[in-house]
């Protein structure tokens, strides 16, 4: 009985302490356990922001960006959440009245105030970025483009994000960045899979980004853009045409064929029985055309169609330069450009025409299309406008000059043939966000690509780490009292029988 008595005395899960002992021991794990789970729960809720303006040649778009917040450190998926087209003209349009650019942001501002949760709106990135349209004014009024900037300061410094400036992309920033986004959207940065090349088409300025086969960056270094994305290694190719754009590359156009400065001109590249009077002074005011203005020239022109593809492809063909190239190869007006490489996605003006003109599908081969232009471009005015009763009739005009454009600039100008165009696709997004130059420009500057690669998992913040030093120095120090405990006890325990 006494022997009884001694061994449950002596046995340690009878001891206050060692229970004392059990009781932390179970709640530090538990709470070791609970820290691990909430910290590493994924929050689905929580995202941040980033709005970027896209000042164009013709209108400006507002896009906002969001990203998951616990994933802040590079590696959280961006994706577009919401964008809104201000309405009217792009900035450049108001040189004569500066604040009126800053007042046509105010509806899609407040319409990002609404999408972007109050409590992040100060910590929210908000970027203007202006391309050919403001570079345009820039050369031609530099006085005005600045009032025209400071207007939209202003106006966006009213709202309550965190204003990171307005500015002017180069045309160089404009490619490298289009091709950035296309290439994100795909996954192919992070992957190293081959990459997409990006052809971008605006009102003014037209982009081509690629990366070549055998590529002699010393050829043409301004066309070289060098990146170091997610550990991988890209030598870009990029050029972009100020006035190649296809509003600007239409001015060319008929400023061609008035060269003369008659009063009449009948013009292939739009639709048989258009007809409509231009003023010679409204045609000419662009940088891109102001100096070929003929000496001596009536007030107005009467436009009118011919439709005729082949004739228009002709006009085409004269505003480029195909004669002097000092490179290995170019495209035209003598600028470098290797042989096109590789698929190509193809957006902005380029989506917008061939969706029109229903050419999108990418099982259509180069003489199809081809074809298929030529036609519609025969199609005579009044015809077109009963079939497309609800398309903007200035767009609708446009469509047979934009089209022929658009294939005399793909196969004359950068040289695709028939196999190399089946490789461009003419895309308006890539899951759920636009492709264009706004998302590769906010991944750039709020360093959302990482130009190493990280395989380990994310580091838990400071707080996370000390919370388990300090568990799991709690749980080592009770493990060891508790064999402590034990190894006092355990030899008298084996020899009990013995005296029994
Ligand atoms: O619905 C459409 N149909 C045809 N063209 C469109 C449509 N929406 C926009 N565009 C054209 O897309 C082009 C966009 O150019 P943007 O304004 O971005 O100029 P930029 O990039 O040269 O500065 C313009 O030529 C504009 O007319
Ligand atoms: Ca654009």
């Amino acid at each position: 009985m006494s022997a009884q008595r001694e061994m449950k005395e002596k046995n340690p899960w009878h001891k206050p302490l060692t229970i004392i002992i059990t009781v932390i021991g179970v709640i530090a794990i538990v709470a070791l356990v609970t820290v691990a789970g909430l910290q590493n729960r994924p929050v689905f809720q929580k995202y941040k922001y980033g709005i970027v303006l896209d000042a164009g040649s013709s209108h400006t778009a507002l896009y906002i960006y969001k990203w998951p917040a616990e994933k802040d450190n590079n590696t959280g998926r961006i994706e577009q959440k919401h964008s809104c087209k201000v309405k009217g003209k792009g900035i450049s349009s108001y040189a004569a009245v500066p604040e009126k650019a800053g007042t046509s942001l105010t509806e899609c501002m407040q319409e990002a105030e609404m999408q972007v949760p109050a409590w992040r709106h100060q910590e929210t990135p908000l970027y203007l970025g202006a391309t050919a349209g403001m570079r345009l004014l820039n050369m031609e009024n530099k006085v005005a483009s600045d009032k025209v900037f400071e207007a939209v300061e202003k106006a966006l410094q009213r709202f309550p994000f965190s204003y990171q400036g307005a500015r002017i992309l180069s045309g160089q920033e404009e490619g490298a960045f289009g091709w950035v986004t296309v290439n994100y959207l795909d996954d192919r940065l992070k992957q190293g899979l081959q990459t997409t090349g990006a052809l971008d088409l605006g009102g003014a300025s037209t982009q081509i980004s690629f990366v070549p086969h055998e590529y002699d960056i010393s050829e043409s270094p301004s066309n070289a853009v060098a990146f170091q994305l997610y550990g991988n290694y890209y030598n870009l190719y990029t050029h972009s045409f100020l006035c190649y754009g296809k509003d600007q590359a239409l001015r060319m156009a008929l400023a061609h064929q008035t060269r003369s400065g008659p009063i009449a001109i009948s013009d292939p590249c739009f639709h048989p029985d258009y007809s409509v009077t231009r003023n010679y002074n409204t045609l000419y005011d662009s940088p891109c055309v102001s100096e070929r203005k003929p000496k001596v020239a009536p007030l107005n022109f009467t436009h009118t169609g011919e439709g005729n593809f082949l004739q228009c492809q002709e006009v085409i063909r004269s505003l480029f330069n195909f004669k002097s190239c000092k490179y290995s190869k170019c495209s035209f007006n003598g600028i470098f450009q290797p042989p096109v490489q590789g698929s190509f996605g193809a957006f902005s003006a380029y989506y917008f025409v061939m969706n029109f003109l229903n050419l999108t599908d990418g099982s259509m081969s180069l003489e199809t299309i081809t074809n298929y232009v030529a036609n519609y471009c025969s199609t005579p005015w009044d015809q077109i406008k009963k079939v497309y009763p609800d398309i903007n009739e200035k767009y609708l005009a446009e469509y047979c000059f934009s089209g022929t454009y658009i294939l005399t600039l793909l196969t004359e100008g950068y040289n695709f043939n028939t196999e190399t165009f089946s490789k461009i696709k003419f895309i308006k997004e890539i899951k759920g966000s636009d492709a264009g130059w706004t998302l590769g420009y906010m991944l750039n500057l709020t360093n959302m690509i990482p130009a190493e690669t990280k395989d380990s998992p994310p580091l838990p913040h400071a707080g996370y780490v000390s919370i388990v030093t300090v568990i799991v120095l709690l749980l080592f120090i009770l493990v060891t009292l508790f064999i402590l405990s034990f190894r006092s006890i355990w030899p008298k325990c084996s020899k009990e029988p013995q005296i029994v």
